[in-house]
Parts: C-alpha cells; structure tokens; sequence
C-alpha cells in the first residue's frame, strides 16, 4: 500500500499540492488526470522522492518513502523529458539503468529498442522529440521496479509509436504485475489501461475510483427539452447542450431502471458519459449546479 497523507508541495507562495490524502494499493495500473498545472508532476515528483513534500508523509509498504535508498531502488520516476546528459549515447543510459535496478531487464530493453527502431548508438541529443519519449519508455518498463512512474512519458510519440506503448505496458504488467501510475491528457487512448483513475484539480484530490465504477457514474439525458428539463430536476448537473427544442444534459448521476424506463416512456434516450467528457465535466472552471428546473 502506498499511502499520502497530508501531502503538500509548495513553490515559494504557489501551492501545487494541498495536503492530499490517498491510499494506493500496489500491484495496479492507475491513470493520474488533472489538468494544466493542477499538480500532477509535483505530487509524482514528491512521491518518488525528487522533491520533499512541504507538509506531510508517504509511505510506501509501511516505510517512510523520502530519501529512503531501499523505496528509491524499487521507485523509477519517468518525466516528459530525458533526465540524462544529452551527450551519452542510448547505450550508457540503459547500461546504468542496470547498474542502478536490481530488476532491470536487458533484453526486454533490447527488444523494446527494436519496436521503436531506435539505434543504442546514438547520442540522447540526437534523438527526436518523439524518440527521447520512447527511450523514456524503455527505461521505465524495462526497470521493471514495483513502482514505476510514467508522467507524460508519450510527449512527441506518433499515434502508431503510443499504441505499441499501450500494448507493452500491458503485456508487460500483465506478466509482471506491479504498481504503474500514468499521468496523461490522452485520456480516451489510455482510459482502457488503468484500473483505478485519480483526478486531481487545484492540488487537490476530485475524485479517486475504479475506472468500472466510474464509466457507470455519470449518464447523458436527451431528448424533447420540456421532459429533459423536468427529468434532471435536483440531479446534479455537469454539462447541458441545446439545439432546437433538444437537450442533452450530462448528469453525475446514476438512474435506476425504473427511472430510465419512466424516462423512456417520457420520449428520453440515455447514453454513457465517456472518461475523458466526465474527466472535462468535472473539471471545467464553470461551476456545478443542481437542476432546479
Ligand atoms: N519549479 C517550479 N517553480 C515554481 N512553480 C512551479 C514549479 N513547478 C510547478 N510549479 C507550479 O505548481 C503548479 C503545479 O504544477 P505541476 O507541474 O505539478 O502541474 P501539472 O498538473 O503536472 O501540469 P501539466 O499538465 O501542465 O504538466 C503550477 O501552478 C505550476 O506553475
């Protein structure tokens, strides 16, 4: 179990993180979303020990995670760019990912390299945006550490480059299970990976759930905007379109089926709300409101 409690980040007056209090458990696949600037490097770099938390603990399996060598040995932090000298080759950097994981897995490296045809004899510098990402990705799944962090990692990757990513991450989690927690804005391209979605806004955790919980939370209510209007009624609304005499009005809300076949019979059709359009809802500046209508 990985557990924060109390975390803070600060950056002289700016709070990045506001004392957020999560429990984790290990051996999953989590999907971090926030959007700019909502904290998601600065609560990864906190728990992977990069940057002291102003206020509070992590503890990872019951110990205290900061500058602790053994929970630094099993964390591997990727960031969007290449934390290396740009003038080593791609050689050196996994020759010392070696030396430094006891879990590190040369020819698994070796093999993701070939996927994304990228030479090991080519210098860090020399690599395209898109190629620094993929030898980030190297890195990151072929140390094979408990907790791996990916944050951004896709950064410059083509869509045929980030399906191979996807599809490694979970052939390779799946034959190696362990703590992996990606922080994306590519949501719907990735919301099949996680198991466990956390969304954070304003240094503050929104929302924490198993990503199956979550696609069944929220519901789209269309139809004639009369019965739309008095369905939606004391629901909470997050989104509302209008076009003619139809609405479509997004609800963080699940019916019953009573209440679906009462709305059915009322000329109303219920869809699904997709990750990434309850991600917008719930994170959009307009502020929440409850239907009074
Ligand atoms: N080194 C820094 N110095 C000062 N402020 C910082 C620093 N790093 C981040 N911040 C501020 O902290 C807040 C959170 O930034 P952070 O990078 O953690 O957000 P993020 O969710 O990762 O954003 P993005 O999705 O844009 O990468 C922002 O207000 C940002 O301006």
């Amino acid at each position: 179990m990985i557990e924060l409690r109390g975390v803070t980040v600060r950056y002289g007056s700016t709070v990045a993180v506001d004392g957020i209090d999560l429990d984790l458990p290990t051996g999953k696949i989590y999907g971090l979303l926030g959007r700019n600037g909502s904290g998601k490097t600065s609560l990864l770099s906190a728990l992977a020990s990069f940057r002291r938390p102003a206020a509070g603990t992590i503890r990872v399996d019951g110990a205290d995670a900061f500058e602790n060598p053994a929970v630094m040995r099993q964390t591997c932090f990727i960031r969007d760019t290449l934390d290396t000298n740009e003038s080593d080759k791609v050689r050196a950097l996994l020759t010392f990912a070696g030396w430094m994981r006891p879990t590190w897995d040369a020819d698994y490296a070796a093999k993701l390299l070939d996927l994304f045809e990228i030479d090991p004899r080519k210098r860090a510098s020399s690599l395209s945006r898109g190629q620094k990402s993929a030898v980030g990705i190297v890195l990151g799944l072929a140390s094979r550490a408990p907790l791996t962090i990916l944050d951004e990692t896709y950064l410059g990757m083509d869509a045929v480059a980030r399906a191979a990513f996807y599809r490694e991450l979970l052939d390779d989690y799946l034959a190696h299970p362990r703590t992996i927690i990606l922080s994306t804005h590519l949501i719907e391209e990735v919301a099949d990976l996680f198991e466990r979605v956390i969304i954070i806004d304003r240094g503050r955790v929104l929302l924490h759930e198993e990503t199956d919980e979550l696609r069944g939370r929220g519901v789209t209510v269309t139809g004639p905007a009369m019965a739309v209007g008095e369905f939606v009624v004391g629901r909470p609304v997050l989104g509302e379109q209008s076009l003619g005499g139809v609405s479509a009005v997004t609800l963080d809300w699940r019916p019953t089926p009573e209440e679906v076949a009462r709305g059915e019979s009322a000329g109303l059709t219920f869809g699904p709300v997709g990750l990434q359009d309850l991600f917008v809802h719930l994170t959009s500046s307009a502020p929440r409101w409850e239907a009074t209508r």
